[in-house]
């Protein structure tokens, strides 16, 4: 299977209050399709690591290439194009504009990123709303959804310019069981069905087993990766 993520040999210093390594020797290979859960006790490395897979954060030591393009070096406003194109976030807070409908919220991503005519922008969110099961709502002010519905809006949000993966932080951390299921579900589908990747931190064993590789962290390094228990 090929490649989509690559990191060699990360590491990442903090300096305040003081100096320490926060990461130590990251060397992570995630193939286009997999499911992955990166899980480890709290304070470990894991939002740290994500931050920086995801572009966010250009401060480390190491390579990292996604999708056969070295990231490492590049510029802040092509990191911020890349992101756009190949990224899909999705948080433990959903980060929704309130004010504004459902429908114009998932709208935002692909409007910056002006690969789509406005109409098609339109019809694209609202078929990634229906994926979601969340269409009926796409008129609604964002802010008068429940939290589950919430977190479905911000991941058709996260799919809308059809990335090649999809990064999550703790993505059911907020949610009661069966809107966590309704989002693993989902997730299963997207790498299933669309060959999506799946990259999200998760404190929920569950989630995790039910993944297809988990990758362990300890005090800064990967201590272990392995398939899932049940996938
Ligand atoms: N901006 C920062 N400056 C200094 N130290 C930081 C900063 N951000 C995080 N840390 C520290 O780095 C370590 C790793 O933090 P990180 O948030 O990556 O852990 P985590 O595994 O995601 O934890 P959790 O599961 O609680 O979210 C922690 O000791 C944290 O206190």
């Amino acid at each position: 299977m090929e490649t989509v993520l690559r990191t060699t040999n990360l590491n990442k210093y903090f300096y305040e209050p003081q100096p320490f390594q926060v990461l130590k020797d990251i060397n992570l290979e995630v193939r286009k399709g997999e499911f992955l859960s990166l899980v480890g006790k709290s304070g470990c490395g894991k939002s740290t690591l994500l931050y920086l897979i995801s572009t966010m954060d250009t401060d480390y030591e190491g390579t990292l290439e996604m999708n056969n393009t070295l990231l490492t070096g590049k510029k802040q406003n092509e990191l911020a194009r890349f992101r756009n194109e190949h990224i899909g976030f999705v948080f433990q807070f959903h980060f929704l504009l309130p004010e504004f409908t459902v429908l114009q919220n998932v709208m935002i991503p692909a409007l910056k990123l002006g690969r789509y005519k406005p109409q098609e922008v339109e019809e694209r969110a609202y078929e990634k709303l229906k994926i979601l099961d969340v269409h009926e709502h796409a008129t609604k002010p964002a802010s008068k959804l429940s939290g589950g519905q919430q977190q479905r809006v911000a991941i058709a949000r996260a799919l809308i310019n059809d990335p090649s993966i999809i990064m999550g932080d703790e993505p059911t951390g907020n949610l009661d069981s069966y809107n966590a299921q309704v989002v693993f579900d989902i997730f299963r589908q997207l790498t299933r069905e669309f060959g999506q990747t799946i990259i999200t931190v998760t404190h929920d064993p569950e989630f995790a087993a039910n993944s297809d590789r988990i990758v362990e962290m300890s005090d800064g390094r990967i201590i272990s990766s392995h398939p899932a228990l049940i996938s």
